[in-house]
């Protein structure tokens, strides 16, 4: 280990955009993901579920939940898109659907955000519809909108404001992704 892997809100490589604005940081995230995983274990134990991490920006918060679920699952991965790089979401378009089947299984989602919940109300739809005999879902974060989103998340961590968040998974302009804090323009 070298500091080398710090990310201290100071280095230059992380080419904020002026406007960005710190929301939660690094410990409340670290927080956040305990309390899940914490709701998670207690709910899921003893399910041996199908944990599918929602791509691309459900694969940074799987990958910090994960080691902190303490039962038996299995992992696989589904991926579709709206907002493809962009701030504006449009019409779902899917990458990948998982390669297992759903039928009779107890199914976890794990995204980054509930924005209009567009996404999410279709991906569990979709879960349903093949067959699975539970759907549950989790993300890291839910975003305060005057509207409800189209479906509640059954778990998450933290709040942002109805700003365009960046860092944990989600991305700008398909940039800082990695960033350990959650940020606004
Ligand atoms: O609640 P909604 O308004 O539907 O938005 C939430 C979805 O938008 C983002 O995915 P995006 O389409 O940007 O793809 P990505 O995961 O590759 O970033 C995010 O990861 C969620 O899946
Ligand atoms: N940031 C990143 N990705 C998103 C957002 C957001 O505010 N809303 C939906 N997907």
């Amino acid at each position: 280990m070298t500091s080398e892997t710090s990310h201290g809100p100071s280095e230059d490589w992380m080419d904020l955009p002026e406007t960005a604005e710190l929301i939660h940081d690094q410990h409340a995230v670290a927080t956040a993901y305990d309390e899940m995983a914490a709701a998670i274990n207690r709910d899921w134990a003893g399910t041996e579920p199908l944990v599918l991490p929602v791509m691309l920006g459900g694969l940074v918060p799987a990958g910090q939940l994960l080691p902190r679920l303490l039962f038996s699952l299995q992992l696989e991965s589904i991926h579709a898109t709206r907002y493809g790089g962009g701030t504006r979401g449009g019409e779902l378009n899917w990458v990948a659907r998982p390669r297992s089947s759903l039928k009779g299984r107890s199914v976890l989602l794990i995204d980054d955000i509930l924005d209009e919940g567009l996404t999410l109300k279709a991906l569990v739809k979709y879960c349903h519809e093949e067959g699975a005999a539970r759907v549950g879902t989790a993300v890291l974060v839910r975003k305060k909108r005057d509207k409800a989103p189209a479906i509640e998340a059954d778990y998450y961590g933290l709040e942002v404001p109805d700003r365009y968040v960046f860092g944990c998974g989600m991305d700008l302009y398909e940039y800082h992704r990695q960033l350990p804090a959650i940020y606004a323009i």
